[in-house]
């Protein structure tokens, strides 16, 4: 009987776009993948940090492109895709929130967060799917959800709203693109140390709460990502689309 083979995390010879590159969870995404051996372009809107940290990366042996990119810019961000591509492994890590009650959300936070979170992650993620498609490639698109995709929290209304919606329309596309070997799946993170999450772990009432949920004690850290970010990417996920990576600490468990 013969043994059954280990499959492979090594990335070599593919090409990554990672948004969000210049920050927290998505420059630890950048770094991982590019770590596992593929080739990764930056995108954020701030072309200098892209810049600093790709030398930053060069320095220590990996390969960077910078994509200045404002995602929540449908039109540019097709355009950029479609001249830059195609991706082999897509990470959309661009997100931002807005937080406060439900009763006072404005009408333009609302947008401001949609317009990134959900309708920039959505065209993104449809437009790297057309250039993998238009090349009769297969692919692994990652986006970065949040466990708020699965919970409700306090004074996170529209922030839960879009990140329901992006596990929603990745488990859609995966379904769509299933038969072109493109695969579609979200990693949702608990409460993870960026500049995000600053001013919410300054608050001691929050980080209370956060503390109590993470059942394995801690709040995360952006290498705590970078394992799910290979896994995804790789062939050794090969048969995963669809589906939410909990790297939640066991928060949604309970
Ligand atoms: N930190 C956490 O606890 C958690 C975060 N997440 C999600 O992870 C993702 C990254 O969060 P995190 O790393 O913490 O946040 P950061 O604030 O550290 O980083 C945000 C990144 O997004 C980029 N960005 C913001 N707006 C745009 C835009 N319009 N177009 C392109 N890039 C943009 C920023 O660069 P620039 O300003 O230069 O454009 C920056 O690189 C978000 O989607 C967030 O919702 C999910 C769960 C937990
Ligand atoms: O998604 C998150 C936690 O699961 C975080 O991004 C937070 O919502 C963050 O925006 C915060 O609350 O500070």
């Amino acid at each position: 009987m013969s043994l059954p083979r280990t499959p492979s995390f090594r990335l070599d010879g593919r090409h990554a776009l990672v948004t969000g590159a210049s920050s927290g969870i998505g420059l630890a995404c950048a770094v991982a993948l590019a770590g596992a051996g593929a080739q990764v372009t930056l995108a954020a809107r701030s072309k200098d940090k892209l810049d600093d940290l790709a030398r930053q990366m060069a320095a220590e042996g990996m390969t960077a492109a910078v994509l200045p990119l404002n995602v929540a810019d449908i039109a540019a961000t097709e355009s950029a895709i479609a001249r830059e591509g195609p991706f082999d492994i897509l990470v959309n890590s661009a997100g931002l929130a807005r937080h406060g009650p439900a009763l006072d959300t404005t009408e333009a936070d609302f947008d401001a967060v949609s317009d990134l979170n959900l309708k920039g992650a959505y065209f993104l993620t449809r437009a790297v799917a057309a250039g993998l498609i238009a090349a009769k490639r297969p692919g692994s698109l990652i986006n970065i959800s949040s466990q708020m995709a699965h919970v409700g929290g306090i004074d996170r209304a529209v922030y839960c709203a879009t990140k329901h919606a992006v596990d929603g329309f990745t488990k859609a596309m995966a379904v769509e693109w299933g038969r072109q070997g493109i695969r579609v799946n979200t990693i949702c993170p608990t409460f993870i140390r960026t500049a995000l999450t600053k001013s919410t772990f300054a608050n001691p009432e929050r980080r209370a709460w956060i503390e109590d949920k993470i059942k394995l004690g801690r709040v995360g850290e952006v290498e705590d990502l970078m394992g799910a970010v290979v896994f995804l990417a790789s062939d050794a996920a090969s048969l995963v689309t669809g589906t939410a990576l909990m790297v939640d600490g066991g928060w949604t468990a309970e």
